[in-house]
């Protein structure tokens, strides 16, 4: 398994009580998985993922990505961890305003002191993939909600993640932008064996997963509900 999580119990204090997140929570994705949770607000999405994308520690339970377990790693062992072999596009666009598409993709590759030439190449590669070759010299505000969706996308991937964490991507966009989106998720999991976990309200995106899990009062079980808040 790409992502394994295991018995994760997860607690936020509350006045003068604990608040239980996440209850004893498994999660497995294999390569080329691509697998939704849903759940009502607040049941725990967002903290499965935060957990899944080394950023915050357990209570209890064990995390492993990639191989690397990572429930008593350092600080600094996790955001390498972090960089090299995980993914994540959030549900706010956090494309920087002054950068061009190609320079967002640019900033990953510095922060993870690859080779400016490399880089380019890899960019290049990403955009011409998620159709956004002809919008490389432009900047978020001239751009469709969808490109800079594609962009956030493009920019998760440009350090080969195994795992791709993704929390409500089609919230900003319209229904058949949203199905494109999930759609272009479904694909690059396939295409470059990704452990893809996607948070999502959108019940209609689906069909295109290979898995359905749903969170309820911080426990997560297997198969989709019929709706969700
Ligand atoms: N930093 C925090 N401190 C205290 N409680 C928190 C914190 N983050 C989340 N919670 C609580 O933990 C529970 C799970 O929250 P979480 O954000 O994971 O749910 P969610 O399913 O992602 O919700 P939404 O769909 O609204 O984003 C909620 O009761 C929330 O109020």
């Amino acid at each position: 398994m790409t992502l394994k999580l295991t018995d994760i119990v997860l607690t936020y204090p509350d006045g003068d009580r604990t608040l239980t997140a996440l209850d004893h929570v498994e999660l497995a994705v294999a390569p080329g998985e691509f697998t939704a949770v849903v759940g009502p607000s607040g049941s725990g999405k967002s903290s499965l993922l935060a957990i899944a994308a080394t950023l915050i520690t357990p209570a209890s339970g064990t995390v492993s990505v990639a191989g690397h377990d990572v429930t008593n790693a350092s600080q600094v062992a996790r955001t390498r961890i972090r960089r090299d072999h995980i993914g994540i596009v959030f549900q706010q666009s956090n494309l920087l305003a002054s950068l061009t598409t190609l320079d967002q993709l640019l900033v990953m590759a510095d922060l993870s002191g690859r080779s400016t030439r490399e880089a380019a190449v890899r960019a290049r590669e990403l955009l011409l993939a998620m159709d956004l070759a002809s919008k490389e010299d432009k900047r978020p505000h001239q751009l469709s909600g969808g490109e800079r969706q594609r962009v956030n996308i493009a920019r998760a991937l440009m350090n080969r993640p195994e795992v791709l964490l993704i929390d409500e991507p089609t919230s900003a966009l319209d229904h058949r932008r949203g199905e494109q989106i999930v759609s272009l998720l479904a694909d690059l999991t396939r295409e470059h064996g990704l452990a893809t976990v996607m948070v999502t309200h959108d019940l209609a995106t689906l069909a295109m997963v290979d898995s359905v899990l749903t969170m309820a009062d911080g426990k997560l079980t297997a198969g989709a509900v019929t709706s969700v808040g």
